[in-house]
Order: C-alpha cells, then sequence, then structure tokens
C-alpha cells in the first residue's frame, strides 16, 4: 500500500490518559499514529504525572467532559479507527462505551490495568466494566497480567489462549492479539516472542527474536495505536496486527535513551513509517 497523501491524511482517535514523560498514554499513541501516516486526535479520560520511573499521581476528568470531547470529535472529522488505553475507573469506562454505541468503525481496546513500571492505573473495581466494553471491540490487546486478571488464563500456551479468546467472544469482541512479550510460550523457542492472533476463524501467529531488553515503557500503547492507525489507513485486521507488531518491534530495538529508565522510541524507521530519520537498533 502507498503511503496516505499528507494532505489527506486517514484519521485516528485515541481515548486514553496523558504520560507527562511523553513514552506512554496518549503521547506514544500520537507520536505512533504520526509516525504511520495518520493524523490523530486524542479525547483525554486522565492526566498521570509520570516519568521512566514511575506514576506519581492520576487525575480523572468529570464524565461529561470525557464525552464533549468525543462528540467534538465525532462532529467534524471522520474517524477511520479507535484506539482505547488506560480508561482509569468503571465509569469512565461506561461513558466511552456508551459514546461507542454511535460508531460502526474499528476499535482496538488495550485494557491497560498496570504500568510498566508496576503502578495500578485501573481501579480495582472497574475490571468487570470491560466485560460490556468488549462487545465494541473490533481487536482487544491484553498482555498476560491483564488476561489472566480477565478470564483467569495464563496465555502460555494454545489451550489457555483458546479459553482465554473464548472469555473475550462471550463479552462481544470480535479478535484477541495475546501479547507474548512478558511469557514463557510452552510453544516458543527460547529466544523468540510470540504474539498470538486469535479470531473465531482461526489463530495467527507473529514471531519474532526476542530483544532482551527491561526498556518496553510505552510499547503496549505504540502497539495498540500502530494496529489502529493500520486500520485507519484500510488495512484489513490481520496486515494491520502484523505491520504494528513490526513497529513496536522497532521501537523497542532501539529504545531511546530518555530519564532515569528509557522508553521505546517513536523516532525509529520501520515499514510504514514517514518522514526521514535514522536510528539504528542497539
Ligand atoms: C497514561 C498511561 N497509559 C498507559 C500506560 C501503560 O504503559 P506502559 O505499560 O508502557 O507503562 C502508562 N504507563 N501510562
Amino acid at each position: 500500500m502507498t503511503d496516505p497523501d499528507p494532505r489527506t491524511p486517514p484519521y485516528a482517535l485515541t481515548i486514553a490518559s496523558s504520560d507527562s514523560g511523553g513514552g506512554a498514554g496518549i503521547q506514544a499513541d500520537l507520536k505512533t499514529m504520526t509516525r504511520l501516516g495518520v493524523y490523530g486526535g486524542s479525547v483525554v479520560v486522565g492526566v498521570t504525572a509520570q516519568n521512566t520511573a514511575g506514576v506519581r499521581s492520576t487525575h480523572v476528568l468529570p464524565t461529561e467532559e470525557v464525552r464533549a470531547q468525543f462528540e467534538a470529535v465525532r462532529e467534524d472529522f471522520d474517524v477511520g479507527a479507535v484506539k482505547l488505553g488506560m480508561l482509569a475507573t468503571a465509569g469512565a469506562i461506561e461513558t466511552v462505551d456508551d459514546c461507542l454505541d454511535g460508531y460502526d468503525g474499528p476499535v482496538v481496546v488495550d485494557p491497560v490495568m498496570v504500568a510498566t513500571s508496576g503502578d495500578r492505573l485501573l481501579e480495582a473495581d472497574a475490571v468487570d466494566a470491560y466485560a460490556d466494553l468488549f462487545s465494541q471491540a473490533t481487536l482487544v490487546t491484553p498482555n498476560a497480567d491483564e488476561t489472566e486478571e480477565l478470564t483467569g488464563e495464563w496465555p502460555d500456551s494454545e489451550a489457555a489462549r483458546a479459553a482465554a479468546a473464548d472469555r473475550f467472544f462471550e463479552w462481544g469482541a470480535d479478535a484477541v492479539l495475546f501479547k507474548g512479550g512478558h511469557v514463557e510460550d510452552a510453544d516458543a523457542a527460547a529466544d523468540e516472542v510470540r504474539d498470538v492472533l486469535v479470531t473465531p476463524d482461526g489463530t495467527e501467529t507473529f514471531a519474532s527474536e526476542r530483544v532482551e531488553t527491561d526498556v518496553t515503557h510505552g510499547s503496549g500503547c505504540t502497539l495498540s495505536s500502530a494496529i489502529a492507525a493500520r486500520l485507519a489507513r484500510g488495512d484489513d485486521l490481520s496486515t494491520a496486527v502484523e505491520r504494528g507488531v513490526s513497529f513496536v518491534r522497532a521501537t523497542i530495538a532501539a529504545p531511546a535513551d530518555v530519564g532515569e529508565k528509557g522508553s521505546v522510541n517513536h523516532l525509529v524507521e520501520s515499514e510504514g513509517t514517514v518522514g526521514e530519520f535514522r536510528v539504528e537498533p542497539n
């Protein structure tokens, strides 16, 4: 597929929270969308005081403010895809669910619960609210901890992923991408990471060499927003996941040496990125 015309770019929307440090959250989403040639808009759900070392505090906006932002965007832009990130509270999850009732484009749900730093980003009583929201999802992108918290399954084998995927399908999701970053997959080689896409029609595995690194702050946000950007560009789901996975791997392989702990690097070149950047992998 050719690059989008920058004068008439596809539009994608992130509904998520701000990371003041810029490595994750809305900042990672907008950088990702921009690098993939997509015009990104944002509905801010919450604001975190955060850097590469951790989250210091969180402030969640009133739900009317979340709805007002969504309506302002919907009335003006042709939203090609939506990505959901840190929604923080049950009230925000319910509001976003309600807003999306009138939207029929693709929706990628990253069920953010805990930051890479270990800080909790979702109130404990909000986990159940996700079950309803998943009915909006074209794709859910849980990591292993989120999969376990939501379904009770630790997704390190085909059988466990199939059982977990069935739960997501019962909740109404169309597809699930199980992220392999923090899993020792029973079916994978020792130096391999496997991200596994499960739909009611079958399973597709995206395998690549594991990058030995602790610098993954922002990787989940980057992957889900890259997939949303690719969907806004017109890719089918499998192609969007393949391109999203390849972009996030590139951002992990050439980390940004910023702050105490660093973050993934959106300045990297990868298939489908636009603009002139030269960052070599480590
Ligand atoms: C605002 C916000 N949203 C999401 C994440 C998760 O990202 P990560 O797991 O990379 O820390 C985060 N840390 N902050």
